[in-house]
């Protein structure tokens, strides 16, 4: 069985008097596609948000590849290799495709002040680097090198997730979070995810996602974890967790669990 690349323990976060998230336990296994849902308010985006650094968590541990993440803020956090993208696209309307992606790459590229002021050798070869390194990923999420240069806020909606989606393997993590990747697209632009998130992890990249189409998440996903009232409600398989009757209870809002 493979181990766990992030895990939660007993994580609780709160809002004033609202408790978000109480005692959260799971985890992520290696190059899993796993998948965290539960109906609106629950508590999901509350889970990316502690984990990647947006929100404290108010008692509880947060593990990644080993090591205590929780004290290491949005940065550290990004630099041990978790790296997200947002339920609302988030691109700035001036950039292009590829001063989009370029933003991700800043946590891999290190350029001291000195080196970029006078061109250091160094300094120009890093930068072809992270820009050829901008165009495979470009390649990789399927929008091509001709997309480069147009503003990323002028492509359709689906691709600009992909730019999202490419700005964030920009800083080649070893988990990404994807927050509703599927949002306002038609059938066959779900099912293109779909396949660029298996893709994703068949580079050894562990996916935690959420998402509200159950088909897809049935079909897409090795695990599920149920979110409700900032509690687990399940966790398992898709088929097992799909068939709880409590899970489905709770989706029809006839039981408070
Ligand atoms: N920064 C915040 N301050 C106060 N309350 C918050 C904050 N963030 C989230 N909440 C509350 O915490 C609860 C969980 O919200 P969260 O956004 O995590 O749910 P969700 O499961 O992602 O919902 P949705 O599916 O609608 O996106 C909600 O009651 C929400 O209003």
């Amino acid at each position: 069985m493979m181990s766990a690349i992030l895990s939660t323990e007993a994580v609780t976060v709160r809002f004033g008097g609202l408790e978000a998230l109480s005692a959260f336990d799971f985890a992520v296994k290696k190059e899993a596609i796993h998948g965290l849902i539960g109906p609106n308010g629950a508590g999901k985006t509350t889970v990316l948000n502690v984990l990647t650094g947006f929100v404290r968590p108010t008692t509880g541990r947060l593990l990644f590849a080993g090591s205590e993440i929780g004290g290491l803020g949005v940065n550290g956090i990004a630099a041990a290799g978790l790296a997200r993208t947002f339920q609302n696209i988030r691109l700035f309307g001036s950039m292009t495709v590829l001063e989009s992606i370029l933003v991700g790459a800043h946590l891999r590229f290190h350029n001291s002040p000195i080196g970029l002021i006078f061109r250091s050798a160094a300094a120009r070869r890093a930068e072809r680097e992270m820009i050829e390194s901008a165009y495979e990923v470009l390649d990789f999420v399927g929008l091509g090198s001709s997309a480069a240069g147009r503003i990323a806020t002028t492509l359709s909606y689906g691709h600009q997730r992909r730019v999202e989606i490419a700005r964030a393997l920009m800083s080649k993590p070893k988990l990404l979070l994807l927050d509703e990747p599927l949002a306002g697209m038609n059938s066959h632009e779900k099912t293109e995810i779909a396949a660029l998130v298996c893709a994703i992890r068949a580079e050894g990249i562990s996916v935690l996602l959420i998402e509200h189409d159950m088909q897809i998440m049935r079909s897409l996903c090795d695990h599920l974890t149920v979110l409700n009232y900032g509690k687990r409600l399940a966790d398992g398989k898709p088929c097992e967790v799909l068939g709880d009757p409590a899970v489905q209870a709770a989706y029809l809002g006839r039981k408070r669990v």
